[in-house]
């Protein structure tokens, strides 16, 4: 079960949110951007993004992290209300240490999700759990989810938050991230 650790006012430059900050009984901390009074408000746009400290942080090309991450803060920041969850599972929950581990194998030739499993790791090991103990904490049971990524809708639909609308997150792809974005169209089902 979450509870609310912290909140305050965080102004940015896409615009001005609440910041507010969770823990759960194993500690972990996870942390919502909220635009406006969104408590019991249905059919707000939302973004659950998964922590990518060389994207997010670094602006590596290799992903489209931070393209994602950036066009759903200045989205959001345009709207009324809205929310982005931004949850600590670097690397498609692997971690940072492995998720290293598997660019090299991917400079080797292997594709992101060949990477994973060469590690004995699953290609995705993420959990959306504690996304769905926020949007409860707010007594939201329906969302306008911001992603390209069926398995994330799936999650959300299989623990009782209906997703009445899917907001694409396009990035441009570049040479760097483009047989990143394929593989994930092609094995993951992101619709790109
Ligand atoms: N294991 C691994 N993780 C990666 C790699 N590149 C990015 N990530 C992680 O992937 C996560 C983002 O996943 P994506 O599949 O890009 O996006 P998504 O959040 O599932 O889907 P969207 O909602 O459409 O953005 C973050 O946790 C990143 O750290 C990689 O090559 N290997």
């Amino acid at each position: 079960m979450i509870k609310l650790y912290s909140k305050a006012k965080l102004p940015t430059l896409a615009g001005d949110f609440e910041i507010y900050t969770f823990t759960n009984d194993e500690n972990k901390e996870h942390a919502a951007l909220v635009r406006g009074q969104i408590d019991g408000r249905n059919d707000i746009p939302v973004r659950i993004h998964s922590e990518c400290l060389t994207g997010d942080v670094f602006g590596s090309k290799r992903c489209d992290c931070r393209d994602q991450l950036l066009r759903s803060m200045v989205y959001l920041g345009k709207q009324e209300y809205g929310m982005l969850i931004y949850l600590r599972q670097e690397g498609r929950g692997i971690g940072l240490l492995d998720k290293i581990k598997a660019y090299s194998l991917q400079e080797q030739g292997y594709d992101t999700v060949e990477a994973n499993l060469r590690l004995g790791l699953p290609a995705d090991k993420r959990d959306y759990t504690f996304a769905v103990e926020v949007l409860n904490y707010f007594h939201i049971t329906s969302i306008k989810l911001m992603t390209n990524n069926p398995s994330k809708i799936d999650f959300l639909e299989g623990n009782g938050i209906r997703i009445s609308e899917r907001i694409p997150v396009k990035s441009e792809p570049t040479p760097y991230d483009e047989f990143y974005l394929d593989t994930k169209r092609v094995k993951m089902g992101h619709q790109i």
